[in-house]
């Protein structure tokens, strides 16, 4: 049963399912990593692979959207202990925001220190081409700008404070990281930094909506990562996040482009091992950055 209302997840009961998990793996992750839509081979880098389905997780949600596997992957990257979402939740899947925030607080609970988020986004940049992938460097919460943010709700301060810093929500020295790795690999030329936006889902924008957000300057447009990116920076872990363009925003009355959810997992699967590359390297590389 859920305690204070029906949409959150007192610290107790985070705990509960933290504890149930460190009892069904040794695995202990120091890092996080969240596959965005089509995007769910970046857990098969994972060595010694420990499979929990979501499913079988006492009180966890549970996927329902394609090309989100729906198990957590316990094991390692580059010789160090990780665990990969392989599937998220999101907004439009009827899920509280609390609920499909709930893995940052028992990930943050099992002793993680760092989430490495991906998602599938389109672009509003003219400069952006499909297939290439930004590095996230801030966001614009839409449905937290009308009142829906994770955080909403009573504060339990064993996970943070009742008014946590956003300025800084995504690492920049791991964003230089990423820089850095994707010149070694020969990536510079579609690795591309921006803001990304996200709205509730599930249907596409407009092309009106599409205008107003490039109005606005953003580069990528999604329907998730911001609400987990709130709950981590929260709890204190460090954030990196990664968009895989898999579309362009529609702009124009006369085109016949429509955006679509088979492109959107068409395009991570030829980006894929790429995507793979960037995040494992940065993985093997996070003590340059930190104590970890
Ligand atoms: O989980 P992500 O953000 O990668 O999923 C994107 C947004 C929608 O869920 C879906 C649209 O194709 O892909
Ligand atoms: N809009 C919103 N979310 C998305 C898109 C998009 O164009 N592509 C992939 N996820």
């Amino acid at each position: 049963m859920l305690s204070n209302s029906a949409h959150s997840y007192s610290y107790e009961e985070c705990k509960t399912i933290s504890d149930w998990l460190l009892a069904h793996t040794e695995v202990r992750p120091l890092v996080a990593i969240v596959c965005g839509s089509g995007l769910g081979k970046l857990a098969e880098m994972i060595k010694d692979p420990v499979i929990l389905k979501y499913k079988d997780i006492p009180n966890f949600p549970q996927s329902t959207v394609q090309g989100h596997a729906g198990q957590l992957v316990f094991g390692t990257l580059q010789g160090k202990h990780c665990v990969c979402m392989q599937g998220r939740f999101h907004l439009y899947e009827g899920y509280s925001i609390q609920k499909i925030t709930l893995p940052m607080r028992v990930f943050k609970l099992m002793g993680v220190h760092t989430v490495i988020l991906t998602n599938a986004a389109g672009s509003l940049n003219p400069g952006y081409r499909v297939g290439d992938i930004m590095v996230i460097k801030d966001h614009i919460n839409m449905p937290g700008l009308s009142g829906n943010n994770p955080l909403v709700g009573p504060n339990d301060d064993r996970f943070g404070t009742r008014f946590p810093c956003m300025s800084d929500a995504y690492d920049r020295k791991l964003r230089q990281l990423a820089q850095e790795v994707g010149a070694e690999l020969g990536f510079s030329d579609f690795l591309k930094e921006g803001v990304y936006f996200v709205l509730g889902g599930p249907s596409f924008e407009t092309i009106a909506e599409c205008r107003m957000l490039h109005m606005l300057g953003v580069d990528a447009v999604g329907m998730s990562t911001v609400h987990e990116v709130i709950v981590a920076r929260h709890c204190g872990m460090r954030c990196f996040a990664l968009s895989l363009i898999s579309n362009e925003a529609v702009m124009e009355y006369t085109s016949q482009e429509k955006a679509n959810h088979e492109e959107v997992l068409e395009t991570g699967r030829v980006r894929a091992g790429q995507m793979e590359e960037l995040v494992s390297t940065i993985v093997s590389r996070l003590e340059e950055y930190s104590a970890c």
